[in-house]
């Protein structure tokens, strides 16, 4: 079983209109709720995908109702915590360009953290958790990684979908897979890029301090995958990207859902292009059928 984290969802509401002035009242042409949060985009991919999962995460009040009520209308399976204070609303302004406001979030208790580190228990060895998405602003910082030696004694993999110092302290829980993009893995070493051979040491690096596969995602320019035996390079797919969020997401699904059903990881970086390239072509996560468009188009070269 693959489980998703989204420990701080979210309702999306998205604002369509045409042009944002400042210090005016504006007024949409168009507004919808969406079940958000970076886990839970995960679960819808991996659905269209056809690959069993549950999402895991705490969810409170009228908004978390809402998330609960859409997430059983796609037929994403769920095991929420549930909490007393209410789930965030984050704001996303689609204008003459895209402006979010992601809400803080709500408080989290002890009790509502211990009912959610008791899920922990069904874990076993094969599955693959993967955690994605900002912590609510009252568990600690440590949150993510107080989780990886559970994962771990159970036998699970893991993903955790973060950056700087918070991805490099999961490193010695060995995650399946690591996906910074090119300028999150420059940050990580303090650094930038002369060449894409600078780009692919500073990711063998990665897996010398014990990621198992390191994904470099780029966005409409592709992305590398490199493994302990080889380095794999996808190709971007061609479409008109009309979304800038939810593209990572949606690659790290792909290549969990794939990884999972047959430890093939650069099968797993082929249908995760294909699905971030779906998802930066469509105003929502991608369904099926937008992935099985771009699939075709994307080719795998072994470059060492
Ligand atoms: N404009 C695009 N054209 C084609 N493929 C794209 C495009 N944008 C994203 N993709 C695909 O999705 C993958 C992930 O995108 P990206 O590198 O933007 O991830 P990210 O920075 O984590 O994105 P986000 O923050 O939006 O989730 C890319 O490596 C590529 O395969
Ligand atoms: O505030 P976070 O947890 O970093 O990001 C939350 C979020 O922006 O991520 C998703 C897109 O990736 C949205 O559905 C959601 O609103």
């Amino acid at each position: 079983m693959i489980y998703t984290v989204t420990v701080n969802p979210a309702l999306d509401y998205v604002l369509q209109l045409e042009k944002v002035n400042d210090g005016e009242t504006n007024r949409s042409s168009d507004t919808q709720f969406l079940a958000g949060g970076k886990g839970i985009n995960v679960s819808q991919i991996l659905n269209q995908l056809g690959v069993e999962n549950t999402a895991w995460g705490f969810v409170g009040g009228f908004t978390g109702e809402e998330l609960i009520r859409q997430l059983n209308v796609k037929q994403i399976n769920s095991d929420f915590v549930r909490i007393s204070d209410t789930t965030r609303v984050n704001v996303k302004i689609h204008a003459q360009q895209e402006t979010e406001i992601n809400a803080a979030g709500p408080k989290i208790t002890d009790q509502e953290v211990a009912a959610f580190k008791a899920r922990l228990d069904d874990l076993k060895p094969g599955d693959v958790v993967v955690i994605s998405g900002s912590l609510a602003p009252s568990l600690p910082t440590d949150f993510y990684e107080s989780l990886l030696p559970t994962i771990r004694e159970k036998g699970a993999e893991f993903v955790v979908d973060t950056t700087g110092e918070a991805l490099l302290r999961t490193l010695k829980f060995h995650p399946l897979v690591i996906k910074p993009n090119h300028h999150e893995l420059a940050d990580l070493f303090h650094t930038e890029f002369k060449s894409t051979n600078d780009m692919l040491q500073a990711a063998k690096k990665l897996l010398d301090q014990g990621a198992q596969n390191v994904m470099i995602s780029m966005a409409g320019e592709g992305a590398y995958l490199v493994t302990p035996d080889h380095i794999y390079h996808a190709n971007a797919a061609k479409g008109v990207a009309v979304n800038s969020v939810g593209a990572g997401d949606s690659m790290i699904a792909g290549f969990v859902g794939t990884w999972f059903e047959t430890h093939d990881a650069a099968e797993g970086l082929r249908v995760g292009s294909a699905c971030g390239g779906a998802t930066a072509f469509t105003e929502d996560i991608a369904v099926k059928s937008q992935i099985d468009v771009v699939l075709p188009q994307i080719k795998i070269d072994v470059v060492e």
